[in-house]
C-alpha cells in the first residue's frame, strides 16, 4: 500500500489550517438573512456552511439560498448540547473529502449554531479537539444582535448575553427599523451595553453595508484572553463538563411521538419549547393571516422565534415563507416555487411559557382540522388587539 513516490512534486508537510468561524446571534436576529447576503460574495468561494437548527424539522436548508454547493445540515438538535459528536464528524468529514481529492478546495468553514445556542461548548468543541485544531483554526466569531428586540433579548437570556461576549465582531441588525428619536436612543443605549459587555469586538452595522466578508471574517486566531475574563471561566467550565462532571442531560420529549429534540434542560431553561405544526391542508390566507395575529398580539413575547413554509390556498404553487420574531412579524416573502417534492406547511416554533398544546389547538382551529373541544376560529378572533396585515394578498 505504501509504495514510494519518489518524484512526487508536491510537499507533504503539513497543510495550512483552514479557517473557521463561528455565526452566532439569538433567534431571529438574521443569521440566514447575512448568510445568504455573504455566500453571493466572491470573497466566499470555497467556503462550507454547516447549518444547525433547532427544532423538530429542519427547515432553514429551504430557506437558505441553495446558490452554493457547500451547504450541510446536522441533524435536528441544538449544536451547543446534544449533536456535538455531528459537528465533529462533519468537519471531519470535510477533511476527508478535500484530503481524497472529493472536494478540491476549502478556504473557509463557517458553523451557523442555533438562536439558543451556547457559544462556549462550539468553542470548547473547535479549540480543544486534538485532532481539528491541527486542521482548523477558529478565526472569528460573529454575532448578530437585532437592534429592535436585542435589549429585551439580552435582559431575559443568558445565551444572548454570552453570543455577544464572545464575539469579535458584534452586528447590529435590523437598524433600518429604528425610525423614531425614542427607538434611536434606545439603540444608543443597546450598542453602549454591548460595548460594555464586550469591549475588545467591532461593532458592524448590517443596514449600513459593512457586514462584508473582509470584515466579519480574517479577524485573526480567536483569543479568549482578550475577552472579559467571563468568557475564559465559561470556557474552562466546558472542559469540565467535558470530562464527564456535572453534565446530566435531561432530556424532555414533546407529547405527539416526535423525538427528534432532545434537549439538556441544564443548559436551557426548560420553559423554552421547540415544536413543528404541519399540515397538507392548503390554508386559506385570512384565516393564516387570523392566526398569526392573534398569536401575536395575545403572546408576542412568548413568541421568540416562528418561522415557517405556507401553502396558502389560493396560490398552492408558490409558497409563502414566514419569519416572527417576538412581537415583530416581518413582511412574508412569496418564493416563486416549492423548493423540494415537500409542499406541507410547516410551522416552527420555539416559545417560553407558550405550551405546544394551545399553539396546536389554535392552529387546527384555524386550518380547518377543529378538535372537539376547541373553540372556533372566530370567536378567537374576538380580540380587540389583533392586528392586521400579514400579508396584504386577500
Ligand atoms: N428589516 C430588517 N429585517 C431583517 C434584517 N435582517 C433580518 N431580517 C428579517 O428578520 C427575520 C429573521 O431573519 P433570519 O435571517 O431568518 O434570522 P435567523 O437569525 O437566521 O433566525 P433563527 O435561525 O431562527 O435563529 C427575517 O424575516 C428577515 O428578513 C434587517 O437588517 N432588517
Amino acid at each position: 500500500m505504501s509504495e514510494p513516490h519518489p518524484i512526487e512534486a508536491a510537499p507533504r508537510g503539513p497543510k495550512p489550517p483552514i479557517p473557521l468561524s463561528i455565526l452566532t446571534g439569538f433567534l431571529g436576529a438574521g443569521k440566514t438573512t447575512l448568510l445568504n447576503r455573504i455566500l453571493k460574495d466572491p470573497a466566499m468561494a470555497d467556503t462550507a456552511v454547516i447549518i444547525n437548527e433547532f427544532g423538530e424539522v429542519g427547515i432553514d436548508h429551504l430557506l437558505v439560498d441553495k446558490s452554493s454547493e457547500g451547504i450541510l445540515e446536522l441533524s435536528s438538535g441544538c449544536l451547543c448540547c446534544t449533536i456535538r459528536g455531528d459537528l465533529i464528524n462533519t468537519l471531519e468529514d470535510l477533511l476527508r473529502r478535500l484530503d481524497n481529492g472529493r472536494m478540491e478546495r476549502l478556504a473557509r468553514v463557517v458553523i451557523e449554531t442555533t438562536g439558543l445556542a451556547d457559544p462556549a461548548p462550539i468553542l470548547h468543541t473547535v479549540m480543544l479537539h486534538p485532532y481539528l485544531v491541527l486542521r482548523y483554526r477558529l478565526e472569528s466569531v460573529v454575532t448578530l444582535v437585532d437592534a429592535v428586540n436585542g435589549a429585551a433579548t439580552l435582559d431575559a437570556h443568558e445565551e444572548a448575553v454570552r453570543q455577544a461576549a464572545v464575539a469579535d465582531r458584534i452586528v447590529l441588525t435590523k437598524t433600518d427599523l429604528v425610525d423614531t428619536d425614542s427607538k434611536r436612543v434606545d439603540l444608543d443605549a443597546l450598542r453602549d451595553r454591548l460595548a460594555a459587555l464586550n469591549p475588545g469586538a467591532v461593532m458592524l452595522d448590517a443596514q449600513a453595508g459593512e457586514a462584508v466578508p473582509a470584515r466579519l471574517f480574517d479577524a485573526g486566531l480567536y483569543d479568549p484572553a482578550t475577552k472579559i475574563p467571563d468568557v475564559a471561566k465559561w470556557l474552562k467550565a466546558e472542559t469540565y463538563e467535558a470530562h464527564g462532571h456535572g453534565h446530566s442531560h435531561g432530556h424532555h420529549h414533546h407529547d405527539h411521538g416526535h423525538d427528534h429534540h432532545a434537549h439538556d434542560v441544564n443548559r436551557h431553561d426548560d420553559r423554552i419549547r421547540a415544536f413543528t405544526l404541519s399540515t397538507s391542508r392548503p390554508i386559506p390566507a385570512s384565516a393564516l393571516e387570523m392566526f398569526l395575529d392573534l398569536l401575536r398580539s395575545a403572546h408576542g413575547p412568548k413568541l421568540l422565534r416562528m418561522k415557517g413554509i405556507v401553502q396558502i390556498a389560493e396560490d398552492p404553487d408558490r409558497p409563502v415563507v414566514l419569519h416572527g420574531v417576538q412581537h415583530v412579524f416581518h413582511p412574508p416573502a412569496t418564493l416563486p416555487a416549492w423548493p423540494d417534492a415537500d409542499r406541507r406547511t410547516r410551522l416552527v416554533f420555539i416559545t417560553c411559557d407558550l405550551p405546544e398544546g394551545f399553539v396546536r389547538r389554535l392552529f387546527e382551529a384555524f386550518t380547518g382540522a377543529l378538535l372537539p373541544d376547541t373553540p372556533d376560529a372566530s370567536a378567537m378572533t374576538d380580540n380587540p388587539l389583533a392586528i392586521s396585515g400579514f400579508s396584504g394578498r386577500r
